[in-house]
């Protein structure tokens, strides 16, 4: 186990509710830093290196943040991650409206798609990431379903239109692979990502992260 002396000194750079309650699960003490990084896909870029590049960008962008803030000589690490979802190489973000919806729920309706996830840890010493997938199946979806899922607002914000946590967890007939990767955290594989950059988790009594000035 990591030095737990060590534990006060990480940034979530992230918006994300559910990455905040994910990293409060497994014990780590955290600050939430909200970054802003352009989300839009390179020409020829693969899923891959897409979700990658852009948990990188938003962990370089959350270190950046605190390097000039009053937080710098306590925060040394910062955590960043992207999620989608991906079938027949088409990338599954967040819905634009109800068309964009349906377009993305009939691509994934009655079979199987990924879940991707990437985690990055950037600090002054180093860089630590990792690429986890998940493979999610869900059962066929009718017009009736996908109003009436929509209506209740939680595909809204969510990577490929649904929240497995939530009511979305109707539509998933079976996973397989992690299932917090795909709430939006890896936790097996960032858990490994911590130690090796020396932060402690299990801490008893952490508490959601106050957000950075
Ligand atoms: C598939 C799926 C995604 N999601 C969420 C996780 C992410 O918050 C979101 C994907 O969008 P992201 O762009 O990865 O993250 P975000 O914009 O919410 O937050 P930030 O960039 O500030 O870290 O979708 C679920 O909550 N449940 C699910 O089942």
């Amino acid at each position: 186990m990591p030095d737990p002396e060590s534990t006060q000194r990480l940034i979530l750079a992230s918006a994300s509710p559910r990455r905040a309650e994910l990293l409060q699960q497994i014990g780590v003490p955290f600050a939430v830093a909200a970054t802003s990084v352009e989300e839009r896909r390179g020409v020829d870029e693969s899923p891959r290196d897409y979700v990658l590049r852009l948990a990188r960008e938003k962990s370089r962008a959350g270190f950046a943040q605190v390097q000039q803030s009053s937080h710098a000589g306590a925060a040394v690490w910062s955590l960043g991650a992207d999620t989608i979802g991906v079938v027949d190489g088409q990338i599954l973000e967040k819905p634009r409206d109800f068309a964009d919806f349906t377009r993305m729920m009939r691509l994934m309706s009655g079979r199987e798609h990924s879940v991707l996830t990437a985690v990055c840890l950037s600090g002054a010493g180093g860089e630590f990431s990792e690429v986890v997938e998940t493979r999610v199946r869900f059962r066929a979806l009718d017009r009736a379903l996908l109003e009436g899922y929509w209506n209740t607002g939680e595909p809204q914000d969510k990577a490929g239109g649904y929240g497995i946590q939530g009511m979305g967890a109707v539509l998933v007939e079976s996973i397989h692979g992690s299932y917090s990767n795909v709430v939006g955290l890896p936790l097996e594989a960032l858990a490994e990502l911590l130690e090796r950059a020396g932060i402690a988790y299990w801490q008893t009594g952490t508490k959601l992260g106050a957000t950075c000035p």
